[in-house]
């Protein structure tokens, strides 16, 4: 299986890796500097310096040169996804969706995205807890890897499995985006809570509460809760919520700690999807009567409303059944 990876970022490039363990790949990044590192020194200096890559990934800033690949990985930062597919030829060829988001304006999941771009390509999804330089420098990982077609889902797990990243089989498409798209919205609050030293316990009830506004969301779109609870939803979120290598939690660090939102989000080169994500999801909650206060407040904080307010309201809430 030749695969293709769309996006040069850290994870786009972590999957290269992957992918490269088992043949060559061919990865199509937006900046030249990528493109040129990668073939000629075999670094990503600007996305994911220090990490040697396999030879056997070359770069391209091309789409086009994707054309005939057997897979596409589709690793751009979710708001792009639709874009980037639009000038990708791709006709009937696979599409392993690991963009962690959901569409400003259209409220569409990523795989929703590419399925309108793209409606003869199979879609899979790719998602877990997988901070990229843990991927690329070997260590073990495991992932979901949902596809509705179990004879595809199968060879690309063969095809991406290695000693130290194993993909676990789902047919829940659905409940493996919605699991990635909230935990980085989830995330961004956990970070609030360290950078407002709420302490252990306020952090550990956020995870709980949070994961249940990620469970109802999830079950009204039609998730699975095992998908939820699995590595795509409760594992990443257990990952994003307790490391400042999230970028997400680094954002809500920086929010807890008394910092602007435009500020933290100025000029930055890497993506904190929470925040792209964080309102969309909250007006889709709305529209079908799903309460999820949290991530309300994640969107409060985002435009510009003091952390203490935002928390002090939050706990000032009408108390009510946990289930
Ligand atoms: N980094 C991780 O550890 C990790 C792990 C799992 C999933 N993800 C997900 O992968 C996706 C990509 O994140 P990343 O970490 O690889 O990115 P990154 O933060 O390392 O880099 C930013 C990426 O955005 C791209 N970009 C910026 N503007 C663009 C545009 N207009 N059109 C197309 N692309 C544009 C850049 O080319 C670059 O590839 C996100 O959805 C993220 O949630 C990341
Ligand atoms: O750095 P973050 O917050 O985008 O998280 C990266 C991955 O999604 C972790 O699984």
């Amino acid at each position: 299986m030749r695969i293709g990876v769309i996006g040069g970022g850290a994870w786009g490039t972590a999957l290269a890796q992957v992918a490269a363990r088992g043949g060559e790949v061919l990865l199509w990044a937006r900046e030249p500097e990528v493109v040129e590192g990668i073939n000629a020194r075999h670094e990503n200096m600007t996305f994911l310096p220090g990490v040697p890559l396999s030879p056997n990934i070359r770069a391209t800033g091309l789409l086009a040169d994707l054309a005939g690949r057997d897979a596409l990985l589709v690793v751009a930062p979710a708001q792009h996804v639709g874009a980037v597919l639009r000038d990708t030829p791709v006709d009937r060829t696979p599409l392993v969706l690991c963009a962690k988001g959901i569409e400003a304006g259209t409220r569409r999941l990523v795989g929703e995205v590419a399925q309108a771009v793209h409606p003869d390509a199979p879609i899979a999804v790719l998602s877990g807890p997988t901070f990229a330089h843990e991927v690329a420098a070997g260590l073990p990982t495991a992932v979901t890897l949902a596809c509705a077609d179990e004879a595809l889902q199968a060879s690309l797990a063969s095809r991406l499995a290695s000693p130290s990243f194993r993909p676990y089989a789902s047919t829940d498409v659905i409940g493996a985006e919605i699991g990635g798209a909230v935990k980085n919205v989830l995330a961004i609050a956990c970070g609030v809570v360290e950078g407002a030293a709420l302490g252990q316990n306020a952090r550990a009830a956020l995870i709980a509460r949070g994961f249940a506004e990620m469970t109802r969301f999830g079950m009204a779109r039609g998730a699975r809760p095992e998908t939820l609870a699995g590595l795509s939803g409760l594992g990443d979120l257990v990952l994003t919520c307790s490391s400042t290598s999230s970028r997400n939690f680094s954002l809500g660090l920086g929010l807890g700690q008394g910092a602007k939102a435009a500020d933290l989000l100025a000029d930055r080169r890497t993506v904190a999807e929470g925040a792209f994500t964080a309102p969309v999801l909250a007006e889709a909650a709305a529209q079908a009567d799903i309460d999820m206060p949290i991530t309300d407040a994640v969107c409060r904080l985002l435009e510009g409303v003091p952390a203490r307010a935002v928390i002090d309201d939050l706990l000032a809430r009408p108390l009510r059944d946990e289930a």
